[in-house]
C-alpha cells in the first residue's frame, strides 16, 4: 500500500515530521512558499499540516484532488475557506486545547504590560534616561476584567484573573448561568460588560457576529480608562477607531498581538502612546507548540493511515473506541444509501434513516453521514462523508433519523427510507456477526443478499422456469453468477431477484433480460 503525503506548509515543532513518519506517512516540510508556489505543489498530497501562514482558499484546494485532510496546529481555522474544504471532501481538524494555557498567559501579560507600562519604561531605561517619574501604572487587583468569549482561553484568562483577585464579568451569548457561577464569573451582556470593565480581553472566534464587536460606536460605550488587549483574532476591534480613542485619551492603553491584516508591517497605531503589540505570539511558547504539533500530526495520521477523526470541525468524530464498532455499520449504511440511490429515478424531497436495536446504542451521526454519501454519490462520484450533509442541505434533501431501541427480527437494524413522488420505499440491512452487512429487506420484500461488486436487481413475476431463463440468458452472454438472492412478496406475486455477477452488465444483455416472460424491471447496480 502507498504511504499518504503529507505537507507541513508552516513553521512546525519537529514532532510533527516525527510522529508523521512513525505513524505510516510520507512527510515534506516546505514552509514560506508564495500561494501559487502552494497551489503548483499540492496536488501531490493527501494531508496538509499548517499553522497560521498558510491560507487554504478554494484555488488551493482546486488543485488538490488528492487532499483528504487539513490539520490546524492551533485553534482559529479563519485561514481554511471550510464551505470549500467541505463541499471537496476534505475533512479540516484543528488542536482545540494545545495552545489555550499558554494564550491565555499571552493576555495577562499583555494585561500587565498595560497596567504598568513594561515597553515603553524598558525602551526608555536601556536608552539611559532613567524615566523614574514617567510611568504611573495602575494595580489590576479589585478592578474589573471584561471577558468578551468565555470559551477554553477565556475561562482560562478568567480563573487567573480571579487569582489576582480582579472581579470578572463576561459576555457570551453560549455561556450558561451554570458555568458562569462555576467559572466564578459574572455574566453580563455587551452593553453591561462595556460600562462596567476597566480591561477588556477578546477571546472569541472572529465570526459574522464577532466581527468588528469592538467597533467604534461600542469603544465609545467603553468606561474612560479602559485598557483593551486582543490576543484572539484581529477583525474583533475597529483599529482605526482604536486608534482615535487612544490619541483622545477615552482609552488608556490597548495591546494587541492579532492584526486585521497580518503580517502588520505597517499601521497606523504604531508609535501611538499607550499602544503595545506583539506579532501574533499568543500560542508562542515551547510547550503549546510541542502540543499542538504533536496533536495534529496524530490526528491526522490516524484519520490517513486508520479512519480514525478527532477535532474535524466538518465531520462527526469517531472515536479509537466507537471506530472499530462503527466501521461496519458505516458500511451497511453506505451500502443501503447507493442502492436506494440507484434504484430511485423520482426527485426525493426527504430520506429518513431509522436504527433498531444495537445500532441505536451507537453515534448516530456517522451513520447518516456514511447513508448520505452512498445515496447521493449516484449523483456525483466525489461525494465522501464529510461533504453528503453539505450537499444535502445544499439541495433541500430533508434528514430525518429515527430510533427504536426495542430489536425487531434481527438483534440490529439499519432501514433506509426515502419520500418520492410514488410514496415511501426503504431498504433495510442488519449485520451478520456484528460485522458483515446484509441487505435483508427490500421495499417491502424480504430478500437476504450481500451487496457487493457488480449485481442485477430484477423485478419480476413469481412463476415457474423464470430462474432457468435469467441463467442461460447470463451463461450465453458469459457472465458467471456469483450469488444469486431471492424474494417474494407472496407466492405467484412480485418476486425480486438479487444476483452478484463477475463483471459488468452490458445495456444489450439488460435489455435482453428485460425482455424475458414476466420481467417488470431490470437494473445493473454496483457498490
Ligand atoms: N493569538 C493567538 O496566537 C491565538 C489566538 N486564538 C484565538 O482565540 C480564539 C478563542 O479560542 P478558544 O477559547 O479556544 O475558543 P472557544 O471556542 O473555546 O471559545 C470561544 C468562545 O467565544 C464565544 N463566542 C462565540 N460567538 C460569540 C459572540 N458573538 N460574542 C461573544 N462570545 C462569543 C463562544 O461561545 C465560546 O465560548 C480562537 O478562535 C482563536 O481565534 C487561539 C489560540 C492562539
Ligand atoms: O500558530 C500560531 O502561532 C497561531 C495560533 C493561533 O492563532 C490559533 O491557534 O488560533
Amino acid at each position: 500500500m502507498t504511504k499518504p503525503k503529507v505537507l507541513i506548509s508552516d513553521k512546525m515543532d519537529p514532532n510533527a515530521a516525527r510522529i508523521f513518519e512513525e505513524r505510516g506517512c510520507d512527510v515534506d516540510i516546505i514552509t514560506g512558499e508564495t500561494p501559487e508556489q502552494l497551489i503548483a505543489r499540492i496536488g501531490d498530497y493527501d494531508g496538509l499540516a499548517i499553522r497560521s501562514s498558510t491560507k487554504v482558499t478554494q484555488a488551493v484546494l482546486d488543485a488538490a484532488p488528492k487532499l483528504k485532510v487539513i490539520g490546524r496546529a492551533g485553534i482559529g481555522v479563519d485561514n481554511v475557506d471550510i464551505p470549500a474544504a467541505s463541499a471537496k471532501g476534505v475533512v479540516v481538524m484543528n488542536t482545540p486545547f494545545g495552545n489555550s494555557i499558554t494564550t491565555a498567559e499571552h493576555a495577562i501579560a499583555l494585561m500587565f504590560a498595560l497596567a504598568r507600562q513594561l515597553p515603553e519604561a524598558n525602551a526608555q531605561t536601556q536608552q539611559g534616561l532613567w524615566p523614574k517619574n514617567g510611568f504611573m501604572g495602575v494595580e489590576v487587583t479589585g478592578k474589573t476584567l471584561g471577558l468578551i468569549g468565555a470559551g477554553n482561553i477565556g475561562s482560562i484568562v478568567a480563573s487567573r484573573a480571579l487569582g489576582l483577585k480582579m472581579k470578572v464579568v463576561a459576555f457570551d451569548p453560549f455561556l450558561t448561568p451554570e458555568r458562569a457561577v462555576e467559572m466564578g464569573v459574572e455574566k453580563v451582556d455587551l452593553d453591561g460588560l462595556l460600562a462596567r470593565a476597566d480591561f477588556i480581553t477578546l477571546h472569541t472566534p472572529l465570526t459574522d457576529q464577532t466581527r468588528n464587536i469592538l467597533s467604534a460606536e461600542n469603544l465609545a460605550k467603553t468606561k474612560k480608562g479602559v485598557r483593551i488587549i486582543n490576543c484572539a483574532r484581529g477583525g474583533l476591534v475597529d483599529e482605526a477607531a482604536l486608534k482615535e480613542g487612544l490619541d483622545s485619551g477615552h482609552i488608556a492603553g490597548a495591546a494587541l498581538d492579532v492584526f486585521q491584516t497580518e503580517p502588520a508591517k505597517d499601521s497606523p497605531l504604531f508609535g501611538t502612546p499607550g499602544f503595545i503589540c506583539t506579532p501574533h505570539l499568543g500560542a508562542s511558547t515551547t510547550e503549546a507548540q510541542v502540543n499542538v504539533a504533536l496533536q495534529v500530526a496524530e490526528q491526522m495520521a490516524d484519520f490517513l493511515v486508520s479512519g480514525g477523526v478527532t477535532n474535524a470541525l466538518n465531520m462527526p468524530s469517531l472515536s479509537a473506541e466507537e471506530a472499530p464498532k462503527l466501521k461496519p455499520y458505516m458500511a451497511l449504511a453506505e451500502k443501503l444509501g447507493s442502492l436506494v440511490g440507484q434504484l430511485t429515478r423520482d426527485s426525493v424531497p426527504r430520506i429518513s434513516i431509522h436504527t433498531e436495536g444495537a445500532a441505536t446504542e451507537l453515534n448516530q451521526k456517522p451513520i447518516v453521514a456514511a447513508v448520505l454519501a452512498g445515496f447521493l454519490r449516484v449523483q456525483s462520484d466525489t461525494v465522501n462523508m464529510v461533504n453528503a450533509p453539505f450537499l444535502a442541505k445544499e439541495r433541500g434533501l430533508e434528514v430525518r433519523e429515527v430510533k427504536t431501541e426495542r430489536e425487531g427480527d434481527y438483534h440490529t437494524l439499519v432501514r433506509v427510507s426515502v419520500k418520492t413522488e410514488s410514496g415511501e420505499r426503504s431498504v433495510a440491512g442488519t449485520l451478520f456477526n456484528n460485522v458483515e452487512p446484509r441487505l435483508v429487506e427490500m421495499f417491502g420484500i424480504k430478500v437476504e443478499a450481500e451487496l457487493t461488486g457488480h449485481m442485477m436487481y430484477i423485478v419480476n413475476e413469481d412463476a415457474p422456469g423464470f430462474i432457468g431463463r435469467i441463467g442461460t440468458l447470463l451463461g450465453e452472454n458469459g457472465i458467471n453468477i456469483g450469488t444469486f438472492n431471492l424474494g417474494r412478496r407472496n407466492a405467484g406475486g412480485e418476486a425480486v431477484l438479487l444476483l452478484s455477477v463477475d463483471g459488468s452488465v452490458s445495456e444489450d444483455v439488460l435489455k435482453q433480460a428485460c425482455e424475458l416472460p414476466g420481467v417488470k424491471m431490470v437494473k445493473a447496480l454496483s457498490f
